[in-house]
């Protein structure tokens, strides 16, 4: 990222812009004519930023009128990767709301990385679970085809783009679906092409809305540009493959004719079989991280519609409040942890290649958002989110002795291998261990009664298993090196409201304690801690801490 200090000023009429990465002064956003409403400032970054009333043609117009298009004389290459989710995109008005935030950052050479308008992705699953029984004569009538029909046309015509931009795709969605529909089966492999159309019009729709308007863009499906992944449908792993590739062709078609690119996320293509993958719900993300490692970007921003990563999710508890900083294995273990905000593999393409990534509010774009980096002041850091894992299952395991303890852990360790299931959290004594199960890396999945049924079948032969549903993780993600105060507070509340808690783990990552509760409470006992962590006056246990070390200033 820019290391550098950027301060963009006004000069009359002209913002002038210096950044260490140029080295000449750029003419920022002002001298398109765009109302300047205020600085805004990222970390080392302090900018104006550009009001959401000029609307997003004006904009365009103005900037293109000046440079003839986005770049300027002498620009070598991208210079971020920017990222919206499907909320920043959801309707024709949120996409030029986009470009106007995009055309905002006039030092900027972005690589755009969408995801699919909305609610596209589940209407598409829905769609599709609804052809394997509805008949092929009945698939033109399923509602949530119609839907995607009509919010894609709306969404050309209200930009003023050409239908054919995805008339062929509408048509191939509708013929794929008859396929299903026929086959009365939809394979993994079928629901990854099936969801990829979300993606793929999105984009198309995106850059024909930029380049009508006379900014030079250029669509990418990331599964003809290099995404290499597994084979392992709804859920592939980004291969090393990958970075080179793509790095290979967005930058050489940067030097041969400059134009942003608006690239699918969430996609790949498989090694082995060639077809399109999916990178899990929410991969998008992922997929910005990775193009940030392959070409080795100053930033990654991702932007959402929250005012970045919060305190708790705002759905359990709407105090929750932004966190301005976050370490990469703070944002990775809160991601894997169940907070919905960011894809759980997201984090370690950024980590890989230590690029800080910033998490911003489409919808508040002058909001400062959370800055994610390699490290960060701790000094002052109790705890900084609370994470909810709802629906998980949870195994307490005893030995019957057959096994010593290291031939014990071992072997309930290698069935869990076998059976491809992660474990997310244990806790261990000498002859048992309790342990919570991650259904699958894609959180949304759940473990189905069959695999259950066969994973203590295999466990009954050297233990007597205690299977308990229906319980939650609630993970508090801060300094572990103040574990002794955080416990402390986390069960006076706990205390206080009756929960029992029924396992209990501390990461040796030291960003992150485990809880285990019931479901029923969990989402009581995350608002109780939140206020007793982020809301309170700084109380008798902070005090005595303060005076032992002299450190902490308050719990948030
Ligand atoms: N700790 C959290 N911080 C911020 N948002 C959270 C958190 N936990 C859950 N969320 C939810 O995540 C949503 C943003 O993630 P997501 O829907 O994947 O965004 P996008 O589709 O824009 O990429 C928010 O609207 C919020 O409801
Ligand atoms: N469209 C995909 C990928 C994605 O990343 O979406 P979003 O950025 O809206 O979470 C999904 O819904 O999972």
């Amino acid at each position: 990222m820019a290391s550098a200090l950027q301060i963009h000023g006004v000069q009359g009429n002209i913002a002038v812009s210096r950044s260490l990465h140029h080295s000449k002064p750029q003419i920022g956003f002002a001298a398109f004519g765009a109302p300047v409403c205020g600085t805004r400032v990222w970390g080392n970054r302090v900018a104006f930023s550009v009001t959401c009333k000029a609307s997003a043609s004006d904009v365009i117009e103005k900037r293109v009128a000046e440079n003839g298009n986005l770049s300027s004389e002498g620009e070598t290459s991208f210079t971020c990767v920017m990222k919206f989710g499907g909320s920043s995109v959801a309707s024709a008005e949120r996409m030029k709301e986009v470009a106007t935030l995009i055309l905002s950052f006039p030092e900027e050479r972005p690589i755009v990385v969408l995801s699919a308008m909305g609610k596209t992705t589940n209407k598409l699953l829905l769609a599709g679970e609804k052809a394997v029984s509805c008949g092929v004569t009945n698939v033109s009538s399923i509602e949530e085809l119609g839907f995607i029909k009509d919010l894609h046309l709306r969404t050309v015509d209200q930009l003023g783009v050409d239908r054919s931009v995805i008339a062929k795709h509408l048509e191939e969605l509708e013929q794929l679906l008859k396929g299903i529909a026929m086959m009365k089966e939809l394979t993994k492999r079928t629901q990854d092409y099936l969801v990829s159309f979300g993606e793929c019009m999105s984009t198309r729709i995106f850059a024909a809305y930029l380049n009508e308007k006379g900014v030079k863009a250029r669509q990418y499906d990331a599964f003809e540009i290099g995404f290499i992944t597994t084979d392992d449908f709804t859920n592939a792993d980004i291969l090393e493959a990958t970075y080179p590739a793509v790095a290979k062709r967005l930058h050489g078609d940067w030097l041969s004719d400059p134009a942003i690119a608006i690239v699918t996320g969430f996609l790949g293509k498989a090694r082995k079989s060639c077809a399109v993958t999916t990178l899990g719900r929410g991969g998008s993300d992922l997929t910005a991280t990775a193009i940030g490692k392959a070409l080795g970007l100053p930033e990654i921003q991702v932007w959402k519609d929250v005012d970045g990563v919060l305190t708790c999710d705002p759905n359990i508890y709407p105090k929750a409040e932004p966190v301005p900083y976050l370490t990469f294995d703070e944002a990775a273990e809160l991601a894997y942890f169940g907070a919905q905000v960011l894809h759980p593999q997201s984090m370690r393409p950024a980590r890989e290649s230590d690029i800080p990534v910033r998490v911003k509010n489409s919808y508040n774009p002058k909001a400062p958002g959370t800055l994610i980096t390699k490290a960060r002041d701790m000094s002052k850091a109790v705890l900084t989110s609370i994470v909810l894992k709802r629906n998980v299952t949870m195994l307490d395991i005893v030995s019957t002795r057959m096994l010593g303890q290291y031939g014990f852990l071992a072997k309930v360790f290698s069935i869990f291998e076998e059976l491809g299931i992660s474990v997310d959290v244990v806790a261990t004594s000498e002859v048992s261990v309790s342990l919570t199960l991650d259904p699958s890396k894609l959180w949304s999945r759940e473990l189905i009664q069959q695999e259950l049924d066969h994973v203590i079948e295999e466990l009954e032969k050297i233990a007597v298993v205690n299977l308990l549903q229906n319980r939650s993780i609630i993970s508090l993600i801060g300094n572990v090196q103040r574990s002794s105060l955080i416990l402390e507070k986390a069960f006076r509340v706990l205390r206080t409201l009756g929960v029992t808690v029924q396992m209990i783990s501390q990461g040796a990552s030291k960003v992150n304690i485990s809880l285990v509760v019931n479901d029923s409470e969990a989402e009581q006992c995350v608002r109780a801690l939140h206020s007793a962590f982020f809301e309170s006056e700084l109380s008798e246990l902070e005090i005595d801490y303060k005076k032992g070390n002299g450190s902490v200033a308050g719990v948030s």
